[in-house]
């Protein structure tokens, strides 16, 4: 099938990108449908745009990582694309996190496949051959700010709104090694430290400033920003550039998936407990609270 610039399209003949949402069938297969994953290829310069569309803060529920999972293997699979600008299509947030919903109120089989997609979408990111951008054009907490972390380049948009951080223990809860190990291979063992600790959401001069992100620049120059980089990245030869990126990343991937079974035991039985339940229940109403 014939790709397009500039537009969300067929990226395979019967398969839509960005138009799939998981769902149970009689059988219990999943089947998808829905629009929460937009991709704009642009196959003459080798780059797809994805747009997270999972409004209205594009929280990371089951069904919108299993879309975004999909897409990034179809991408990772299709030899016209070389990379992946990570942005988003809703205004002024990047992506709130995980959705504490899923962590809410849910059995433990429930919980940990949450946590098996939780898993899966950082390590092919953070694992993927392509160059990847994240566009932060928005708020980046938690969940957010870890999808940013797995990429190769991040350029946030100068919006002293757009902060960007690992949060968890404002909400009572405790990053998982991998995050932190993430975090620390960006920013430094000392800067992560007091980050992970005070759970501190950087606005952009101080994200620039910590290592949290590469560039900041006006929020109408993002795109381009995030195209000239991108340019600048594919320049490299690919085989030398992939096996560098692996070289730098293998050992970190590596201690997650030698323990991928034991971290979803752990999740399992973290959120299940009583206290973490209602930490989470009470955060929840806070941001439900904060309009009225
Ligand atoms: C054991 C360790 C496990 C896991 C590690 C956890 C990682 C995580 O990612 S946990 C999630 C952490 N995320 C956050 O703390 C962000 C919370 N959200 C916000 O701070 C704000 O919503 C925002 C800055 C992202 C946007 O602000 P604003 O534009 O003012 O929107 P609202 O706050 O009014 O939110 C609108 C709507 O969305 C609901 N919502 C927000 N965030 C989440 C979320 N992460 N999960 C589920 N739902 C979320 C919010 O409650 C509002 O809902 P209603 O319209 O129904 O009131």
């Amino acid at each position: 099938m014939a790709l397009l610039a500039g537009r969300t399209v067929l990226l395979r003949a019967g398969v839509r990108l960005g138009a799939e949402a998981a769902t149970r069938g009689g059988n219990g297969a999943r089947r998808f449908a829905s629009h929460r994953v937009l991709v704009e290829p642009d196959a003459a310069a080798g780059i797809a745009t994805i747009k997270l569309k999972n409004p209205p803060v594009n929280s990371l529920s089951l069904e919108f990582l299993t879309e975004l999972i999909i897409c990034l293997e179809k991408l990772e699979n299709d030899k016209t694309f070389r990379g992946i600008i990570l942005t988003s299509d809703c205004p002024g947030i990047f992506s709130a996190g995980l959705d504490l919903r899923e962590m809410c109120g849910k059995n433990p089989a429930h919980y940990a496949e949450y946590w098996r997609a939780v898993q899966e979408i950082w390590l092919k990111l953070y694992l993927s051959n392509m160059v990847l951008v994240a566009a932060i054009n928005g708020a980046s907490p938690a969940g957010g700010c870890l999808m940013a972390l797995t990429c190769d380049y991040r350029v946030l948009a100068d919006n002293p709104r757009y902060r960007i951080g690992l949060n968890e223990t404002l909400l009572g809860i405790i990053a998982p090694f991998w995050f932190k190990d993430n975090l620390v291979n960006t920013i430094g063992h000392r800067a992560a430290d007091r980050a992970l600790q005070l759970g501190l959401l950087f606005p952009p001069t101080e994200a620039l400033q910590v290592g949290m992100v590469d560039q900041v620049v006006p929020e109408d120059q993002i795109h381009s920003t995030a195209l000239s980089v991108m340019s600048q990245w594919l320049a490299i030869p690919d085989h030398a550039r992939q096996l560098t990126k692996s070289m730098m990343r293998k050992a970190t991937a590596d201690h997650l998936i030698k323990q991928r079974e034991a971290d979803i035991q752990n999740f399992v039985s973290f959120i299940s407990k009583d206290s973490i339940q209602k930490s989470l229940q009470v955060y929840l109403e806070k941001l439900k609270q904060k309009k009225h």
